[in-house]
């Protein structure tokens, strides 16, 4: 991770210059070339650090109070100099030492981060990539979009050495010594010489609206000093909006308040704020984001909720909802954990467990209510997190039922809405007794799978699973409303008891003598490949199809199995079903029957396996074999 050092070494100064790293290097490349313009972003990110400076060194105080020193309350100032064009944003928080500063600032350490800089690379179109950065932020790297040269001076708490960082954005910086009264006394300042383009943000009115607009209510008090020698002023007051009443805090409040604390600039979908009182006091303000953040099927999972001990921020990694909620963002400020004990003393703490229980279940029937108000608005929640949130329903079984009632699908009869499990029940046919799903990777290809073809001839409706977490939460979840789940790819499908929904088409005549000796002759034909092969129920039109045998696991599950190497024993050896009422299948029975061309009948029989394979999204076991019955079984039909 560490930075590469360039040259010989230290010059007169001390002064070392480094290469960036290459993540660093692009990401500065890609942001300087962006079209991106709300260049804003900059000054909230410098707030957000050095807001998380002054609760870094608040946290540590507690088990060493001498680092605050004579300057107890924490602050940002920022102080303008529009004769020079220059932004400094100054905080008395954690600071940090030359070593700290080479880490953090020439390095990507975030999570994700590396993944999101290589999505903007390949970011099809400029307009593209800079939405990205604009829905993202980049963090300290932003300033390079509206500075050509960046310094950052700063002295760790209790250190008596302070350093200074400096780089042109370039692709390369340095770090060197500074002389104790040109840094703060504690804490960081970063200064931005701003380039031509730029020069507003050295103005005052420019400079105040935008820490309105978006630091409004980090929870440090902002200083404004509009000069150098001016007295500063108070433009935010540092007062945790968490702690005011709701009815206090309005919309746009809260927006902004969101967006400085995910780091994202869309709107949150849903936003839950309450006190709990009682056996446990503690005050929750979450939101679930507008968007998709660029970490959320990053494997590590991580939530990014913030946990608070009577305003003093412990962590902002807190395990405080389980990880299929870990898109929500926000905070839990506790009043009764204990403050004099370690970070990771705290997370175990029962008390935090009791928490995490209450809040998880808080957060769930929060979303159930906005998918009773509001259908649109949830939907388009279902739309971002529901992949995430279905991996609940085979981690979480205390919560399954509560999962399975905020589950939406789309359906063969939904046309492209999304449709809950209590609708679909609502719907059931007549003798119906179980919830039919079909799953696979592509919702399209899902539609025009011929295992439907039944279920469609009797009106009755499938669900149409098509994210990776389905086949693992449908095939352990035991059903809903007492109605278990039956995948249409799965065991005979026992169709024959429910009506046809168009009431004049034939009835599904008996299987003739000939039809079942051809059944048998396919089943020794086919030897090993099959388990079976027998007539079916669900097709109508289409001639064969593959099922998984009747106690078999799901054919797609099996498959996501065997393609992540995590399948116990061999592949099972699936059934052919074969539509009796097919005039293909007809004539071959016809043929075998007569006695004429047998080997014909067998490549046409093989062919039927290969075709069912196909249909199944795979490809035939003997491609070679393949081409050559179909060549011939052409070539014969051609005469
Ligand atoms: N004012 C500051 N005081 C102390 N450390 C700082 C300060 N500014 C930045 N840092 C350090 O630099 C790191 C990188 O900052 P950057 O803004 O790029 O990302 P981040 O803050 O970690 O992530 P995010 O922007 O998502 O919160 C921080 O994690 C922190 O360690």
């Amino acid at each position: 991770m560490s930075a590469e050092v360039q040259g010989a070494g230290p010059d007169a100064t001390g002064s070392q210059s480094r290469t960036f790293e290459a993540d660093v290097a692009k990401l500065l490349q890609l942001m300087v070339h962006s079209v991106y313009s709300d260049k804003d972003v900059f000054l909230r990110e410098l707030i957000s650090n050095a807001a998380d400076a002054c609760e870094k060194l608040r946290y540590e105080s507690l088990s060493n109070p001498a680092l605050l020193g004579d300057e107890q309350k924490a602050s940002i100032r920022i102080t303008l100099d529009p004769d020079v064009s220059r932004v400094a944003v100054e905080d008395n928080g954690i600071g940090m030492s030359s070593e700290e500063m080479i880490e953090a600032l020439g390095t990507i350490a975030r999570s994700g981060t590396k993944a999101f800089v290589e999505r903007l690379e390949s970011a099809a179109q400029q307009a593209e990539s800079s939405q990205l950065i604009g829905q993202f932020g980049v963090g300290f790297y932003s300033t390079f979009m509206v500075a050509d040269k960046v310094e950052v001076f700063s002295r760790r708490a209790g250190s008596d050495v302070a350093s200074l960082w400096s780089s042109d954005g370039k692709g390369s910086y340095s770090v060197a010594a500074v002389a104790l009264e040109e840094a703060p006394a504690r804490g960081t300042r970063v200064v931005l010489h701003l380039m031509e383009d730029a020069k507003s943000y050295a103005e005052s009115f420019t400079i105040e609206q935008m820490i309105k607009a978006h630091s409004g209510h980090v929870p440090v008090p902002i200083l404004l000093a509009d000069k150098p020698d001016a007295e500063p002023r108070q433009v935010a007051d540092g007062a945790a909006l968490w702690t005011r009443p709701k009815a206090d805090i309005a919309a746009e409040d809260y927006t902004d308040f969101y967006r400085s604390l995910a780091g994202q600039f869309d709107d949150p979908a849903l936003t839950i704020h309450f006190r709990a009182e009682g056996r446990q006091e503690y005050t929750m303000l979450a939101f679930v984001p507008g968007s998709r953040p660029f970490d959320l099927f990053d494997p590590q999972r991580k939530g990014r909720m913030k946990l608070y001990v009577r305003r003093v921020l412990i962590t902002d990694e807190a395990d405080l909802l389980p990880g299929y909620l870990r898109f929500m963002r926000g905070l839990i400020d506790s009043a009764d954990l204990p403050l004099n004990v370690s970070r990771e003393m705290i997370q175990e703490s029962p008390l935090l467990s009791a928490i995490r229980k209450a809040v998880t279940g808080r957060v769930l029937s929060e979303l159930d209510k906005l998918a009773g108000n509001d259908a649109a608005a949830y939907a388009k929640v279902w739309e971002n997190f529901g992949a995430v949130l279905k991996e609940g329903l085979y981690e979480d079984f205390e919560r399954r039922d509560a999962l399975l009632g905020l589950a939406r699908f789309k359906t063969t009869t939904s046309a492209g809405e999304w449709r809950s499990l209590k609708d679909y029940v609502a719907g059931l046919k007549e003798n119906q007794t179980a919830i039919y799903y079909l799953a696979g990777d592509d919702a399209k290809r899902l539609e025009t799978s011929p295992h439907l073809e039944g279920f469609r001839a009797r009106g009755i409706e499938v669900l149409l699973l098509a994210d990776p977490v389905d086949s693992f939460w449908v095939t352990s979840a035991l059903g809903f409303d007492g109605k278990p789940f039956k995948s249409v790819t799965q065991g005979s499908a026992d169709l024959a008891s429910i009506p046809l929904a168009d009431k004049a088409e034939e009835p599904a005549p008996e299987v003739s003598s000939a039809i079942a000796a051809f059944l048998a002759f396919a089943k020794t034909t086919l030897g090993d490949d099959v388990s079976d092969v027998r007539a079916s129920e669900r097709l109508t039109s289409s001639a064969v199809c593959l099922v998984a045998p009747d106690q078999g696991m799901d054919r797609r599950m099996e498959q996501i199995l065997a393609s992540a190497g995590r399948l116990d024993g061999a592949l099972q050896k699936p059934v052919l079903e074969i539509n009796p009422r097919h005039a293909l299948v007809g004539k071959l029975a016809a043929a075998r029957e007569t006695g004429g061309d047998l080997a014909f009948v067998e490549s046409a029989t093989k062919l039927l396996l290969d075709e069912a394979r196909i249909l199944d999204g795979t490809v035939p076991s003997d491609p070679a074999g393949f081409a050559e019955r179909l060549s011939q079984v052409l070539a014969k039909s051609l005469g």
